[in-house]
């Protein structure tokens, strides 16, 4: 039996196992069967903490729904963040953990938490893709690669076609990216959707993916930090960041909530 505390992250949910003792060992099809939402307990992604191997608390490992391993994932970090305080007696404020992505660190903020995430890369604008109904594509890595489109109507647009059709282009093979699609609020205020790599369909938030939009909300219009981002499954999270020029950004961060739902066991 395998036992898992059930989580999520502004509507992008978790398997999470504790598996510090490295007594489990799931392959690539048992995870998809624990994410699978009519075989399984259903989630969008697992977390595992594993024991720290470079000084931090613990090292968290992230697997998308397919159960292929993904770099790291900023909504299942505040819960990992969450769960891991926990571990400890008084629960700890502050923890970190060690991912493909970098050492991150979560911070406990009532009842949020707040994400200091390892400094984007690779950002580049206006890419050469044309696709019908999207306009300039932007991409960014906030841990896992993102493209970012700005749309007119977002309520009206198929994310799953358009985000597929981004998610599987050349321009990023063979690695992929996620897919998001923003339009803006107010000046400091956008919305966005969400196609997830390894989901292959739209999630109700993206933590990486709101840091992706609000960077390119802040290079497009010139938004101040912190930048808040209305995500489809009806939360608004806040993301901050230091503009250091030259498009580069350091002390990026997720704030949001991380909510526990429940904890069970299932035949693996
Ligand atoms: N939902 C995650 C992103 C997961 C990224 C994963 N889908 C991939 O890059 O393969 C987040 O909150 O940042």
């Amino acid at each position: 039996m395998l036992n898992f505390t059930k989580m999520n992250g502004a509507g992008n949910d978790f398997v999470v196992i504790d598996n510090r003792d490295l007594s489990i060992n799931l392959s690539k099809e048992q995870i998809a069967q624990l994410c699978d939402r009519h075989r399984g307990v259903g989630a969008d992604g697992l977390l595992a903490v594993e024991p720290a191997e470079n000084g931090a608390d613990y090292k968290f490992r992230y697997y998308n729904a397919d159960g292929g391993e993904a770099e790291m994932c900023g909504n299942g970090a505040r819960c990992f963040g969450a769960y891991t305080a926990r571990l400890s007696s008084p629960t700890k404020e502050i923890v970190t953990f060690e991912t493909i992505a970098g050492t991150l660190s979560a911070e406990l903020i009532g009842d949020n938490v707040r994400i200091a995430m390892s400094d984007p890369f690779d950002l580049d604008m206006n890419l050469p893709i044309a696709l019908p109904d999207l306009g300039n594509i932007h991409f960014v890595n906030t841990g896992v690669p993102h493209a970012v489109a700005y749309v007119k109507d977002l309520p009206a647009l198929d994310v799953v076609k358009n985000g597929a059709a981004i998610r599987y282009h050349d321009h990023f093979a063979p690695n992929g990216t996620n897919a998001n699609f923003a339009c803006a609020i107010g000046p400091d205020h956008i919305a966005i959707r969400t196609y997830e790599r390894g989901v292959e369909g739209e999630t109700l938030a993206c933590g990486t993916g709101m840091c992706a939009s609000a960077l390119f909300h802040h290079i497009l219009t010139g938004a101040a930090s912190p930048i808040k981002v209305d995500v489809a499954g009806g939360d608004t999270l806040e993301i901050g960041f230091e503009p250091l020029g030259d498009n580069k950004f350091s002390n990026v961060t997720l704030t949001g909530p991380a909510d526990f739902v429940f904890t069970g066991s299932i035949e693996v």
